[in-house]
């Protein structure tokens, strides 16, 4: 691990994430901050308004779900987030710096990556694409891809080709890629619908230990409530038409995440009947 990952890297999660955040970082503004962000599809008589006012933040080094009924708007937030989409009120920061276009400090995993990765290329080649706009020193552009793919466990793997591979193998060069960017925030939509139960628990594993090592931000759009409720630090469930944060709910945990012992858990329980209900009521 190079010494700029290195630098950031926190060993062993042995108290809950939250205390160990409190001990460990001291922070006035949140990583990402959305404000009464609201945002509109076409115009004039055909304006439709998809998303009416939205507020949260994420802190450095947690993980924030996004979770509420379909259609609700989930995926625009990303892109609005993204830059990929003008959002039409409201505003976005990093670190405290207004969002407007694209930002630098954050990278993107879509849920299908046997579209986003180009199956004629290497792995090694699919992680160097995003690079290549940067015009770095073949040294850096080397270690940074050599980091990302032993971030993901896949430095075996760089020879190889997407199609050489198996569908959780893909999704970890498809975020592989995006770590390569050396993103501040991780976004990711719906990133493991695509892969069976188990690949999609290891995965989980993936994105948490990706958060610890490199302590850095991700937000994740999830169906899957329990998904939701194992990952997040926060649970942000928005809802409505047009939608608005339904509540926002602190997972505080106890102990290092394991897929058996925490879901088995009473509070984790508890905390996937309280996301449910609210989505189950924005349903209505
Ligand atoms: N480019 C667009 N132009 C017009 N309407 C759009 C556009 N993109 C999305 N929409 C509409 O915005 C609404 C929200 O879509 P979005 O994909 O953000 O929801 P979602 O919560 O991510 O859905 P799902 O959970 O089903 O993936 C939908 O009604 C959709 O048809």
């Amino acid at each position: 691990m190079s010494t700029a990952y290195a630098a950031s890297a926190r060993a062993g999660r042995t108290t809950s994430n939250k205390s160990l955040r409190e001990d460990t970082v001291t922070q006035t503004e949140p990583r990402l901050r959305v404000e009464h962000l609201a945002k509109s599809y076409g115009r004039g008589d055909q304006e439709k308004q998809i998303i009416g006012d939205l507020t949260f933040s994420v802190d450095k080094g947690e993980v924030a779900c996004i979770v509420g009924p379909s259609g609700v708007g989930k995926t625009t937030l990303l892109k609005c987030l993204a830059g990929l989409h003008p959002s039409t009120g409201g505003a976005m920061y990093i670190d405290g710096k207004p969002l407007d276009g694209p930002p630098a400090e954050m990278a993107l995993v879509f849920q299908d990556y046997s579209r986003s990765l180009m199956p004629w290329l290497t792995v090694e080649k699919n992680v160097r694409l995003p690079l290549r706009h940067m015009r770095l020193p073949k040294a850096e552009a080397a270690e940074r891809i050599e980091d990302a793919l032993a971030a993901v466990g896949l430095s075996h793997a760089a020879k190889q080709y997407p199609w050489q591979l198996s569908g959780g193998m893909q999704q970890r060069v498809a975020i592989a890629r995006a770590l390569a960017y050396r993103p501040e925030v991780l976004v990711m939509d719906e990133p493991f619908a695509s892969v069976d139960a188990q690949t999609r628990f290891e995965l989980e594993d993936l994105c948490l230990s990706i958060r610890d090592k490199l302590d850095m931000t991700i937000v994740v759009v999830t169906h899957d409530i329990d998904e939701a409720v194992y990952l997040s630090d926060r649970i942000v469930a928005i809802g409505g038409k047009p939608a608005g944060v339904l509540e926002v709910i602190d997972v505080d945990l106890p102990g290092e995440r394991d897929q058996i012992t925490t879901r088995a858990l009473p509070e984790f329980a508890e905390l996937r009947s309280r996301t449910l209900s609210l989505i189950r009521k924005a349903q209505q």
